[in-house]
């Protein structure tokens, strides 16, 4: 295999570190071209000394300014570049063979849409960007000759279970293939048996303790509402060729089945492992080939309950809401992960209750309009709206 060179934006969060871990690992194989990230200037500055990118930047002006004459006393050889200026030369540059999309929400948009303009090949775990622009994206996809490999677990998971024949072939008909449903699990989260009673009491120390996953805290809050789960039903349409009734939630609060894919004849295939998103990061990067993650095999011996029921809608509104917006069509989608990202982070902030961030979205969603054109500026303008609209949301429901 010759070596890949691999710009990572998103260099400095949970995705970002796991990346470097496994690039780390397998230093003949992949070098890094460029990190991107947002404010946290310590850990750039030492994952520059310690992987030697050729550029480096943050979108905040001022770490980024502080980043340059830190890495310029180290006598680093990383070149420090602007922000926006210089994003579409990280991703787009005839040097990068590959691009991980790790920054967290929204603002990995133009980035991800950068990369798959140039074809490069484009591992996706920023599921937001394609949860807001789907058909776009897709088209993009499609009319450039990208190659998109999944990386958020359950998706990388159905991905291996799909037949080898329509692997990374975005328009196929699953039941052409014998593909009778895509069975998509999920934890349930931290308040999987909490009291429904006492849902408007969580603290956000509660809701970022994911059981099994670490993850940043914006994901770790979308599993505890499993809106997660609804983003990544709207993800899977996208990705697989699906309708909404080709998807069904299930359900496994181990975390050791990441997804499976049901056949015509009764098969169903799954693909297991550790809670570690350095397996699927691996599988992608060495796709179609197989490299060392550091992951530990699962010790099936050692294992106790193995289990698997329906999500209660009750319990996660979230979850139909983001189905329903599924199938109502793009803007309901846009709409929803925009208030989404926002009331999460005003959940974060300690601004709203645990509860509020389904009101939140729920009443965006009722309060808008979903006529906005699915062009890039359209997107763009209903993002925006939606979370004009949330903010107006979240101010009357306030602590
Ligand atoms: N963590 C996981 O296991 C999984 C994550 N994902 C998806 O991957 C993405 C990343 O998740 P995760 O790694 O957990 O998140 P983290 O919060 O740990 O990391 C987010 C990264 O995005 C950067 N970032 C945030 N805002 C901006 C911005 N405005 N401009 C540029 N960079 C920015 C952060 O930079 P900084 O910290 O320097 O400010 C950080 O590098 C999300 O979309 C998530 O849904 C999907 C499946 C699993
Ligand atoms: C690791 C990963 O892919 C997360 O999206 C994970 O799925 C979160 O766990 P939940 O199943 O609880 O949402
Ligand atoms: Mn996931």
């Amino acid at each position: 295999m010759s070596s890949k060179s691999v710009t990572i934006l998103g260099s400095t969060g949970s995705i970002g570190q796991s990346t470097l871990d496994v690039i780390a690992r397998n230093q003949e194989q992949y070098s890094v071209f460029a990190l991107v990230a947002g404010r946290n200037l310590e850990q750039m500055v030492s994952d520059c000394a310690v992987h030697k990118p050729q550029f480096a930047t943050l979108s905040c002006a001022d770490a980024n300014k502080q980043l340059a004459e830190r890495l310029n006393a180290l006598g680093s050889a990383t070149q420090v570049v602007d922000y926006k200026q210089d994003m579409a030369m990280l991703c787009q540059h005839s040097d990068v063979d590959m691009v991980m999309s790790a920054i967290v929400g929204a603002a990995g948009l133009i980035p991800t849409l950068y990369a798959i303009e140039a074809a490069k090949v484009v591992m996706l775990a920023n599921k937001e960007s394609l949860v807001m622009s789907g058909q776009l994206f897709m088209d993009k996809v499609r009319q450039h000759g990208a190659t998109l490999l999944p990386i958020d677990s359950e998706h990388n998971a159905i991905f291996q279970c799909m037949p080898e024949a329509i692997q990374g072939h975005h328009d196929a008909t699953l039941t052409a293939h014998g593909v009778t449903k895509i069975l998509l699990t999920g934890s349930g989260g931290p308040f999987r048996e909490r009291a429904l009673d006492t849902f408007a009491d969580i603290s956000v120390a509660e809701a970022v303790a994911h059981p099994n996953w670490s993850m940043g805290q914006k994901i770790s809050v979308d599993s505890a509402t499993m809106m997660n789960k609804g983003l990544e039903f709207i993800e899977a349409k996208w990705l697989f060729n699906a309708s909404a009734d080709d998807i069904e939630v299930v359900i496994h609060p181990q975390s050791m089945i990441h997804s499976m894919v049901q056949y015509s004849d009764g098969s169903v295939l799954a693909q297991m492992g550790q809670p570690d998103m350095r397996t699927p990061i691996a599988h992608a990067l060495a796709y179609p080939q197989r490299i060392n993650a550091g992951v530990a095999p699962l010790d099936f011996s050692a294992m106790k309950d193995f289990s698997f029921h329906a999500p209660d809608f009750n319990r996660y509104p979230n979850l139909r809401l983001a189905i329903e917006a599924c199938k109502a069509g793009q803007s309901a989608t846009t709409i929803i992960n925009a208030a989404n990202e926002e009331a999460v982070a005003a959940f974060l902030a300690g601004q709203i209750r645990f509860t509020d961030i389904y009101a939140v979205n729920a009443d965006t969603l009722a309060a808008m309009s979903s006529q906005y054109d699915e062009c890039l500026q359209g997107i763009l303008q209903c993002d925006g709206d939606a979370r004009r609209v949330a903010q107006q949301q979240i101010k009357s429901r306030a602590n």
